[in-house]
């Protein structure tokens, strides 16, 4: 029966499922620089599956397989909902995240070639984790995939115990916001070394230290209002520290990739254990729940307008020019673009994207919220 034996194993190759790793990080952190040096590593004969969710960046410095600026012009959601940069980019985001279904069917079948997926998230981290399309990607990739956080921390710039807490609680408030295995990625370690970091994170007598030592009459350390402040958060995090996983690396240079590998797989044995039960229950209540919004927006929708008719977001193959690329403008470009060539909308453009839009402001705007203006 050797036969039939070794038959299962493509049905598991085809069934593989990418471990899709959320970078996320204070901008400057090296987000991008880090995917870009993630991009190149060949894991298990190819090289990850990468997106980029940022559409405000000029060059995306790495192949990305999807990048959010060919499908939504950050710019003329600007001009057409009245908004300034960064409502444009949450705006852009929120469109795109309208269509992530289709984004994970894609990223669905890239696991048969590629045993990573990377998503890197636009340079301003709120956009991503206070946003609700930061909670519909995440949530669409978890609830389908073996989903990890990666929090990239820039270790030059946390020197400070005082910047280095407050980096921390940014990271612990992430992690209790996603509900995913999660990985601090100390960058840059060609210009400091993480050690101190990991010390701060396992001694907290070593971190005290630090901070009476910075704090000798100025504003931060020592017995000001901040430093013991500081000291008790340091005490609170405690918890979070344990089993943390973090790791030093440097996107320059290279150094720590292999370790880095390690803790994702780790991370993905986690989710699989402890993790992915719950996401699939949440999956299936909110498929109900999409069900039922579903009826109800088909009843309010024109009947000559079909949603999904065509496909909005497509895969961008390696090696592809720009100008090959398929573009759609969610927002509708009523005004002529850059190069003086204007596409025409398509009939039903307009009112589904609206819809879709309207729907999904609907779905996510509270009642504490709704004068937001971004
Ligand atoms: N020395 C050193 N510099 C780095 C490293 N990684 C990133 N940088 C530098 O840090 C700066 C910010 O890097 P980015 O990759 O643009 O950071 P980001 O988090 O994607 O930035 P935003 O998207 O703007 O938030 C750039 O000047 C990089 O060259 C590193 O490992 N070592």
């Amino acid at each position: 029966m050797s036969e039939s034996e070794s038959k299962p194993e493509p049905m598991e190759q085809d069934s593989r499922k990418p471990i899709c790793l959320i970078i996320l990080g204070m901008a400057g952190a090296g987000k991008t620089s880090f995917t870009r040096r993630l991009s190149s590593k060949v894991v298990e004969g190819s090289r990850p599956y990468l997106i980029n969710l940022d559409p405000a960046c000029r060059e995306v410095p790495y192949p990305a397989n999807i990048d959010i600026r060919d499908t939504v012009n950050y710019k003329e959601v600007m001009k057409q909902y009245g908004l300034g940069p960064n409502g444009g980019i949450v705006t852009a985001l929120n469109l795109f995240s309208t269509k992530f279904g289709q984004v994970v069917d894609l990223i669905e079948k890239a696991g048969k070639k590629h045993k990573y997926c990377i998503i890197d998230t636009p340079g301003q981290i709120e956009v991503f984790t206070w946003s609700a399309s930061g909670t519909i990607v995440t949530e669409a990739l978890a609830s389908t995939c073996p989903t990890v956080v990666v929090y990239v921390m820039d270790t030059v710039r946390s020197v400070s115990p005082v910047t280095f807490m407050s980096n921390m609680l940014y990271a612990c408030s992430i992690l209790y916001k996603t509900r995913l295995p999660f990985i601090v990625v100390m960058n840059k370690t060609d210009v400091v070394d993480n050690a101190y970091a990991v010390e701060w994170m396992r001694d907290f007598e070593a971190f005290q230290e630090a901070l009476d030592a910075e704090g000798e009459g100025e504003t931060e350390g020592g017995n000001t209002y901040i430093g013991n402040l500081t000291r008790s958060m340091a005490l609170a995090l405690d918890t979070f520290y344990t089993d943390l996983r973090c790791c030093g690396v440097s996107a320059h240079t290279g150094e720590g990739l292999d370790e880095f590998f390690k803790l994702v797989d780790d991370a993905a044995e986690e989710y699989e254990k402890e993790y992915k039960a719950d996401w699939l229950k949440m999956r299936a209540e909110k498929l109900e729940e999409e069900k039922r919004k579903a009826e109800e927006l088909k009843n309010k929708v024109p009947d000559d307008t079909v949603i999904d008719k065509k496909k909005l977001i497509e895969e961008v193959s390696r090696g592809r020019e720009i100008s090959d690329m398929y573009l759609k403008h969610p927002a509708n470009e009523s005004s002529s673009d850059e190069e003086g060539t204007e596409n025409q909308p398509e009939e039903d453009d307009k009112p589904v994207d609206v819809a879709m839009f309207q729907d999904f402001i609907r779905k996510h705007a509270k009642p504490n919220n709704s004068g937001n203006n971004t």
